[in-house]
């Protein structure tokens, strides 16, 4: 058998050993600048002198749509796919694609995953379980409706829907519409002797949706709905508990509390039980790890189940190739290795890597605390530089994105002067030690708060406001590089139009002294005669 040769080749001119310090900020596109780009009204001294400073070491790139293996150019980029466009260096068709060309071939229903659900449907109930948003991010609402149809065309009876609302890949507030479009669906359903209905909910930052172990309360929260059937608010069918809910001061799709739907007896309509199916529908893999976790895991001491059900479970994807999850971490940590590493948990080779978790301050929507840890992260890796000890350090700076997820303008505006001072303290120390740097970003957010008609302008709602943009972009991130250790030569290509993310990779290997593979997307730099 042919084994394949890992060594890259030498670059022609650049040198290897030295220490590059690769950036990413997280929801930092390019837009216009006006009064809803937060990056332009904050103070970001050390980004712009990036920008306006060296014109040949600062460009933009493609963060969104098919440049990072989604289905089309009307789709936002997003963390998963950003980081492994920038990890992999290659444009991989992402978890939305791939489950969109499964049901459009029908081969999901051929595959293992629905054989094997599909032993519980004599008997047993199906219970899908995700994000009811057409955010696209980690799930989407038609392919939900699709699954819906399917599973009930082949022999699924009894179907129960555990919806968690958005309000962050979309507009708040939408999670009424969105539920009245699958109520309408099991509706039709019923009609058809199918016994289909949504059973409990939730808003995804307060329940199921944690991410990389930051909050183990979030899933139990789920769990107890999901799976118990309890939760501390009971409704007859979910879009009054959504309208009900949404009507609390404050309230926000993000952070719906968990409900259960009951029967006139008040007992909940579907709680997972011996035998049943279960499909979580969301396709991307972080904030379905935990409870992938919790519905597989023997032994698993998070948080007290209770009641453990003998259930087949499937997921859209295999969320961790590592873990097998489903056998069949912060809340960015996992961006730059999980991600990275093209959805692989833990190391690659212990010995010459070291991963460095700065927690997050949990149980607080981050406007309360825009700065977040940004201080510590780049504390943390100006010491990694000093130390001499690492080729490369990677950090991500979650602030433009997750205080741009709140919608809180005035917020994101510190959150984006936090990163900026962060950036600020990491190419000092790039300088110290004659390093060279790459700063780039996985996706818009911070650079476009409100939502805008075609001609840009930005569009009121019915009360005369500006309808507040939580979600990412569809706008290009920059890409810079610099610092002492870099060639003076190097400057970027002009002959690339439209690259995007994935050029990233062979570009940092370049930075390293080596050549990319063949199959990589091409580096974004040359060397010229200085
Ligand atoms: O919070 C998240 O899960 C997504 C938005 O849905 O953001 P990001 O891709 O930046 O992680
Ligand atoms: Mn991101
Ligand atoms: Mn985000």
């Amino acid at each position: 058998m042919a084994t394949t040769n890992w060594t890259l080749p030498d670059h022609p001119t650049l040198p290897k050993g030295k220490t590059v310090a690769v950036v990413v900020l997280d929801g930092w596109g390019e837009a216009s600048p006006d009064q809803y780009n937060c990056i332009h009204v904050a103070q970001t001294p050390v980004m712009d002198s990036l920008k306006n400073g060296a014109p040949e070491k600062w460009r933009l790139v493609k963060a969104h749509g098919t440049a990072v293996g989604l289905p089309s150019d009307d789709d936002m980029g997003n963390s998963e796919v950003g980081h492994n466009a920038l990890g992999a260096g290659r444009i991989f068709a992402q978890g939305a694609k791939l489950v969109d060309a499964a049901l459009a071939s029908g081969k999901i229903w051929e595959d293992e995953g629905f054989n094997y659900i599909k032993e519980s449907f004599d008997k047993g109930t199906l219970h899908l379980i995700g994000l009811l948003s057409d955010g696209g991010v980690h799930s989407r609402l038609d392919q939900v409706q699709l699954i819906v149809k399917g599973a009930s065309e082949r022999g699924a009876k009894r179907i129960r829907l555990h919806i968690l609302t958005d309000g962050r890949d979309v507009l708040d507030g939408s999670s009424v519409g969105f539920v009245e479009t699958i109520e309408n669906d099991l509706a039709q359903l019923r009609e058809q002797g199918v016994d289909a209905r949504i059973a409990s909910g939730g808003g995804r930052m307060y329940v199921t949706m944690d991410r990389y172990e930051n909050d183990w309360s979030v899933v139990k929260r789920g769990w107890d709905a999901q799976v118990l059937g309890e939760a501390p608010h009971k409704f007859q069918n979910a879009l009054e508990a959504v309208k009900t809910l949404r009507a609390e001061p404050k309230a926000n799709d993000q952070y719906l509390p968990p409900f259960v739907i009951v029967d006139e007896s008040g007992k909940s309509v579907g709680p997972i039980v011996d035998g049943d199916a279960v499909v979580t529908f969301n396709f991307r893999a972080d904030r379905m790890v935990m409870l992938a976790k919790a519905l597989e895991f023997p032994d698993f001491d998070k948080f007290d189940r209770v009641r453990v059900p003998k259930i087949k479970y499937a997921g859209m994807l295999q969320y961790d190739g590592e873990l097998k999850l489903p056998s069949n971490e912060t809340v960015k940590f996992g961006h730059v290795t999980f991600f990275w590493n093209g959805n692989r948990s833990g190391y690659f080779d212990e010995t010459r890597e070291e991963y460095v978790e700065i927690p997050s301050d949990s149980g607080i929507t981050f406007n309360e605390q825009p700065k977040m840890k940004a201080l510590e992260i780049a504390e943390r890796t100006r010491d990694a530089i000093l130390s001499g000890k690492f080729d490369q350090v990677r950090i991500n700076l979650p602030n433009g994105d997750m205080v741009g997820h709140t919608g809180d303008i005035e917020a994101t505006v510190v959150a984006c002067k936090a990163a900026d001072e962060a950036v600020k303290m990491v190419l000092d120390a790039v300088e110290q030690v004659g390093g060279i740097y790459l700063v780039t970003a996985d996706h818009g957010n911070a650079e476009d708060m409100v939502k805008r008609n075609k001609a840009g302008q930005p569009m009121l709602d019915k009360s005369g406001s500006i309808q507040i943009l939580t979600s990412h972009t569809l706008q290009p991130v920059p890409v810079a590089i610099g610092g002492p250790g870099l060639h003076p030569g190097v400057r970027f290509r002009s002959d690339i139009q439209t690259p995007g993310l994935a050029n990233v990779a062979a570009t940092v290997m370049n930075l390293h002294g080596f050549q990319a593979p063949a199959d990589y997307e091409t580096t974004l730099i040359e060397v010229v005669d200085k």
